[in-house]
């Protein structure tokens, strides 16, 4: 082996050389200043949830922001601002690299797998391409063991990452579960716990994410990202403060709300699987990024989110032994049994294959699209 190529493989196998002393931190963009309508949103603080009486007390703080807005804040989830900022940090690293090196491990779009990296520019919005960037990372267990392989500041970190997926699991996710239990009434609190654990397989994931700014005339050809509305599709989306605006809400009113960096918080908003167990009652959020104001629109907008989904066998069908659901009367969203993994499949091939997604929304010709046995997505308000 000539010694350059040693050197090389030390180089890389070396931890202390990605060591958060060696990396370009993260900064915090400034507030903005822009008086905007802002989103009204409940804080749950988790603190309270080990307290005697505290899941009732969340439970009630909770009950209209699931049924009626779908979006909400927790704080005191167990995790520093230190470690916050190291993923940001290693997220702002991660997008410096170099494309080259980035695309070896480039999402397997035909596949509908959304772990690695995806690159932006990847589909149109209106008439401009897309300035979004991502790197998805999945759980850490058995299933995913050795399948995706990653830069080697990511493999230097992954102690640390891991750390912090099972925290957002366990500490977010799960006892958000047993409140939408108690909310729905129903006779196990731990019943949609059991269909969320961290060691079975699931497509739960940890994101990494970067909007690059846009020059005016790209925000106009884009009109400003005001065609982005959408819902998540997983149980419940987890999205760390960052402080670049352009994150809005659409409220039953009709009208878009601005979601504001509240310190501390981690923004959650439900997605269309709980929707889906629920048969609707539990509120799969519309929402969509659009152009920062503009004393923000020079920064990069960097993400770290974290989507929680069921196990990959789960059946997608109304939960059956909840008074609440059975008073409001729902019905199942699909016309046959769908698992999980086949709803995951079906709305990521329209997600992340442009060219399937423009045929497919073509078909009916009424602005929608429908992702699987009967049930459809929509385009929503601009
Ligand atoms: O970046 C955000 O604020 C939200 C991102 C989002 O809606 C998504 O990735 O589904
Ligand atoms: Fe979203």
């Amino acid at each position: 082996m000539s010694s350059t190529v040693t050197e090389t493989l030390s180089a890389a196998a070396d931890p202390t050389r990605y060591g958060f002393d060696k990396l370009n931190p993260y900064e915090h963009p400034p507030e903005t200043k822009a008086d905007v309508p802002w989103s009204e949103l409940v804080t749950l603080d988790l603190e309270d949830y080990a307290r005697p009486g505290g899941k009732e007390r969340l439970a009630k703080q909770l009950e209209h922001a699931v049924h009626h807005v779908g979006f909400f804040y927790v704080k005191n989830f167990g995790l520093s601002q230190e470690q916050v900022d190291q993923q940001f940090t290693l997220a702002k690293n991660f997008f410096e690299l170099p494309t080259e090196e980035k695309e070896k491990f480039e999402v397997n779009y035909a596949e509908a797998d959304y772990n690695g990296w995806r690159r932006p520019g990847r589909y149109l919005q209106v008439k401009a391409k897309d300035n979004v960037e991502m790197y998805n990372i999945a759980k850490f267990t058995k299933d995913f063991e050795g399948k995706y392989d990653h830069p080697d500041l990511i493999k230097a970190h992954l102690p640390e990452i891991e750390v912090f997926h099972r925290a957002l699991h366990s500490n977010v996710v799960l006892p958000l579960l047993r409140l939408f239990a108690i909310v729905l009434q129903l006779p196990d609190e731990e019943y949609l716990v059991k269909q969320h654990t961290y060691e079975t397989k699931s497509e739960d994931h940890f994101r990494y994410m970067l909007y690059y700014p846009r020059t005016e005339e790209e925000w106009a050809d884009s009109k400003y990202g005001t065609t982005g509305g959408h819902t998540d599709l997983g149980t419940v989306t987890l999205l760390f403060r960052q402080p670049v605006a352009g994150l809005q809400i659409l409220g039953e009113d009709g009208n878009w709300t601005w979601v504001k960096a509240e310190p501390g918080t981690i923004t959650v908003n439900l997605a269309d699987t709980i929707s889906h167990l629920t048969g609707g009652w539990l509120k799969s959020s519309v929402h969509r990024v659009v152009a920062p104001p503009e004393d923000q629109r020079q920064y990069k907008r960097t993400g770290l989110l974290y989507f929680a989904r069921p196990h990959n066998d789960t059946v997608l069908v109304p939960i059956t032994d909840s008074p609440v659901l059975e008073k409001a009367g729902v019905k199942p969203r699909f016309d046959k049994l769908v698992t999980m993994a086949e709803w995951v499949k079906a709305k990521q091939t329209l997600q992340l294959n442009p060219e399937i997604a423009k045929k497919r929304w073509a078909e009916s010709g009424d602005g929608t699209v429908e992702v699987l046995a009967g049930f459809r997505d929509q385009k929503y308000k601009e």
